[in-house]
């Protein structure tokens, strides 16, 4: 099983103290839902697990991934995809998106096309294949970025306020996407001010209130092994980037 494993961590900006928190942990079977006010820190506590940007002070470590190629020198990126809230788009149509990730497949060629027809019906994007991804609106650019994701079926996946922009229909084949890569393992953090269609798969929540993160876990999912119970609630206590 792969994790993230933040120790000691604080993230300030210049004077400004945006969080600490002592540990916290994201690992595949997890489902949190990550919530707080605007500007409490979601999205940097994102970046942080991602590897996009370092902590003020503390550590985020990776256990049970492949050994690094030599030529990585910052062993977070790409452990975690972090889909932004404005996924970014490569220029070229949805087809051409959909088949960016493919290299870093561990899949046949086969695969990847069977799973790459699947996302573009399983996204209702058959319509819009050919077409420039830059010209899609804001919930069809979310729904591209997710069935991107979705093909790649990646380890731990972090989702920026994925349903933002979406209405019901969108919020709906996007449920069915992230459902499948629950049921296959990925773990996921998924940041939403509120509950949305999302948030009723999430087995644990973190809030970031005060400039604390606290975790708690939904009744029906208390863990009963030390490793995966969170620390310390009280006290000041996670490429290829879409
Ligand atoms: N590079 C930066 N330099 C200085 N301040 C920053 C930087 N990035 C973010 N901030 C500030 O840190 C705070 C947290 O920002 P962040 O985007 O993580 O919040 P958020 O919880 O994701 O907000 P929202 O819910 O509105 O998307 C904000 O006040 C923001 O202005």
């Amino acid at each position: 099983m792969v994790k993230l494993v933040a120790n000691n961590l604080e993230m300030k900006f210049g004077e400004r103290h945006i969080f600490s928190v002592d540990r916290l942990q994201l690992s595949q079977g997890q489902t949190i839902h990550l919530q707080g006010d605007n500007g409490c820190g979601k999205t940097t506590l994102m970046k942080l697990l991602a590897g996009l940007i370092s902590p003020s002070r503390g550590a985020i470590t990776t256990e049970g991934f492949e050994p690094l190629p030599w030529w990585r020198s910052n062993a977070l990126l790409g452990k975690a995809v972090y889909l932004h809230q404005h996924p970014y788009l490569f220029d070229g149509s949805v087809e051409y998106n959909l088949s960016y990730p493919h290299p870093f497949c561990n899949m046949t060629k086969q695969q990847l096309s069977e799973r790459t027809q699947t996302a573009i019906e399983m996204a209702e994007l058959t319509h819009l294949k050919n077409q420039a991804a830059s010209s899609l609106s804001g919930g069809e650019k979310q729904r591209l970025a997710i069935a991107r994701a979705w093909i790649m079926q990646p380890k731990l996946l972090m989702l920026d306020e994925p349903t933002s922009n979406m209405d019901r229909f969108s919020q709906d084949l996007v449920l069915t996407m992230i459902s499948d890569l629950q049921q296959l393992g990925t773990g996921m953090l998924i940041s939403s001010h509120q509950s949305c269609v999302l948030t009723s798969l999430c087995n644990q929540t973190w809030v970031i209130e005060n400039q604390h993160i606290m975790s708690s876990y939904t009744a029906n999912n208390i863990p009963d092994s030390a490793d995966s119970a969170p620390i310390n609630l009280q006290e000041p206590r996670y490429v290829i980037a879409n």
